[in-house]
């Protein structure tokens, strides 16, 4: 991230939540530095703590331990007026929309700025010009429900950039929406981080929505960070349990074939899928057991993964081994 300036700093993040003696750990030693200008990920399974961190992140749930800084400044030595205008640099969109059904779209977007005291003349013009931004400025007049899912959205969108924020939250803002639309959403979420600049902080349960637009992601398992890093990288090479969980979803079965020797060939788009697996057996002259195989073969290249079980004897894993080094094919032993 060379010298960029981190927009938002957790520092030893925890949330615990105490209802009727009960303690629940959402979140503990939570330690993240999201970077202006970038599209973030947090990826995890249900009930990991990312709802929990993306409200502590805007103060509306105050972390138990640990320090979120936003912008340079310790939220938690701020008063409560300072902290309401911090959040106006904060907009955020949910699942479910959250529009006011009895609101047209345009009082909906004016709905913030009218709250944060600007004139109703000038909060009607912003919202023009926000519609545009997400395409709907025929739709000005309507109601929400009169809306399909992806336009709801995009009047979320429109009401959350209404007050100029520095970082736009999502939290899981295209669960609710078919493929087709949510490619569209993220689309429009890729421009508004280029056109606008604005830090684009998206949480979800889906790998393909961190693939199709973040830079970096964390995925977060069990209150805690398990892995962090580019996209790119922790896709190619997930080094967590959590991480081949959720990239490889279709790999799980592999644990049956416990206790034999496994590895796992990466395709990363340097090597072509045929060549490699027969070479390397010519070469090796050693027979493989292709356990998996889930690649894609885009424009001539392949991704994914295969996973093999290597042979019996020393002499032909050393070979393998070898034979992949020096072909810089990249691999890892499953366990
Ligand atoms: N207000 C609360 N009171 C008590 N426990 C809570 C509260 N909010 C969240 N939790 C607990 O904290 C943990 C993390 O919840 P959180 O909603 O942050 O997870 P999540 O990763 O967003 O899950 P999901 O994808 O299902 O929404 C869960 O065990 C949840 O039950």
């Amino acid at each position: 991230m060379g010298n960029r300036k981190p927009i938002i700093e957790l520092i030893g993040l925890g949330k615990t939540f105490e209802n009727n003696n009960n303690k629940v750990t959402a979140l503990k030693g939570i330690d993240l530095k999201i970077y202006e200008g970038e599209i973030f990920g947090i990826i995890g399974l249900s009930g990991a703590g990312k709802s929990t961190l993306v409200r502590c992140i805007n103060y509306l749930e105050k972390p138990t331990e640990g320090t979120v800084v936003f912008n340079g400044i310790d939220l938690s030595k701020v008063s409560k007026h300072e902290l309401l205008k911090i959040r106006q640099s904060m907009g955020m969109i949910f699942q479910q929309f959250n529009l006011l059904m009895q609101r047209t779209v345009l009082q909906n977007v004016c709905f913030p700025l009218e709250i944060a005291g600007v004139s109703k003349k000038e909060a009607k013009k912003r919202a023009i010009e926000l519609l545009e931004i997400v395409g709907l400025s025929d739709k000005a007049n309507s109601y929400p429900a009169k809306l399909s899912g992806g336009q709801k959205q995009r009047v979320a969108i429109a009401r959350a950039l209404a007050t100029k924020p520095k970082v736009l939250l999502c939290d899981e803002a295209t669960s609710a929406l078919d493929p087709t639309t949510t490619r569209s959403i993220l689309k429009l979420l890729n421009e508004i981080n280029q056109k606008l600049g604005i830090t684009i902080i998206v949480i979800t349960h889906e790998m393909s929505v961190i693939e199709e637009i973040c830079h970096r992601v964390a995925i977060i398992d069990h209150s805690n960070i398990a892995e962090i890093g580019d996209v790119d990288e922790v896709f190619m090479k997930p080094k967590s349990k959590i991480a081949k969980k959720l990239i490889f979803p279709g790999a799980n079965h592999i644990e049956i074939f416990e206790g034999k020797d496994k590895l796992r060939i990466i395709f990363d788009g340097r090597t072509s899928l045929e060549p490699v697996i027969a070479n390397m057996i010519l070469e090796c002259k050693a027979p493989v057991n292709i356990l998996f195989a889930d690649t894609n073969d885009i424009y001539g290249k392949a991704y994914g993964q295969m996973i093999i079980q290597l042979p019996d004897d020393e002499m032909g894993k050393k070979r393998i081994f070898a034979y992949l080094e020096a072909n810089k094919i990249p691999h890892e032993e499953v366990i």
